[in-house]
């Protein structure tokens, strides 16, 4: 179950522990005191505080523009907070540089609303690449491909184009792009943001599949019926502060 840190008005609260403090093995997010300051100004996160344990499956929600997106960006590297500290299995990733933060994403899938596949590529090439680029052999390649196709449902679309799929089928690809590697977590921006909801609905049994087989799952969602159905924790982000939600 994640925990949100929060003060009486239900504001994100720091977390005073210093970072010299062994890291929790249980937990595979922490968030202590974070804030998102853009160069123009923009503040996008103010004194975020979280902790997710391995194993979780968390949805995050909130308005356009709240910060949903530079929050899953601050795990992955993409960002660096302007203040606080944001540690992700057991590395800071505003630390990291080069192939040390190369390695760390390794362990992360990353799932985008507009999937991101290389149109000139088959499915079997889009999720291979992955791999390749990461120095696996092909006899390895030709072990984890099935699985993860199998996984999505789309071993019969192996060798077809990303033109030649659906919406919701272009995204389970870029699902099993992201766990062809087995990464420990998996962040999902908006993965339902450009599907009806029979395929939003099919994406979301994916994800919680693969939770089930132990990947933290984080999801950003608008879609609050989606969150109903499903279950699952959740926080909110409003303006940059965010806060643990009941549904
Ligand atoms: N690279 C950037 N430079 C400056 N401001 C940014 C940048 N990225 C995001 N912002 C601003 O930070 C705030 C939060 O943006 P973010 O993309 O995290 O929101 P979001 O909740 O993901 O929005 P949406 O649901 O529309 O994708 C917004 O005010 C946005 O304009």
């Amino acid at each position: 179950m994640p925990q949100v840190l929060t003060d009486s008005s239900g504001n994100a609260q720091r977390d005073r522990r210093s970072s010299s403090q062994p890291p929790n093995q249980d937990s595979i997010i922490q968030l202590k005191g974070v804030s998102k300051t853009y160069r123009n100004g923009s503040q996008a996160l103010i004194d975020v505080s979280l902790e997710v344990k391995r194993g979780d499956f968390l949805f995050v929600t909130g308005p356009s523009g709240s910060g949903k997106s530079t929050f899953l960006k601050l795990l992955y590297g993409e960002e660096c907070a302007s203040e606080g500290e944001v540690r992700v299995d057991n590395d800071f990733p505003a630390t990291l540089r080069g192939d040390r933060l190369s390695l760390l994403r390794r362990r992360i899938g990353i799932v985008f609303q507009d999937y991101k596949l290389i149109s000139r590529r088959t499915v079997t090439e889009n999720v291979s690449f992955v791999l390749w680029a990461q120095g696996y052999t092909r006899k390895e390649i030709n072990r984890r491909l099935p699985p993860a196709l199998k996984m999505v449902g789309l071993q019969h679309k192996a060798e077809c184009f990303p033109e030649e799929l659906s919406g919701g089928e272009q995204q389970r690809v870029s699902i099993a792009r992201a766990i062809v590697g087995t990464p420990p977590l998996l962040l999902a921006d908006e993965p339902t943001g450009n599907l009806d909801p029979d395929n939003s609905w099919q994406v979301i049994k994916i994800l919680k599949k693969l939770n089930q087989i132990g990947i933290t799952v984080i999801v950003t969602t608008h879609d609050e019926s989606l969150i109903r159905l499903s279950n699952h924790p959740v926080v909110q982000i409003k303006n940059g502060r965010l806060s643990s939600v009941n549904y």
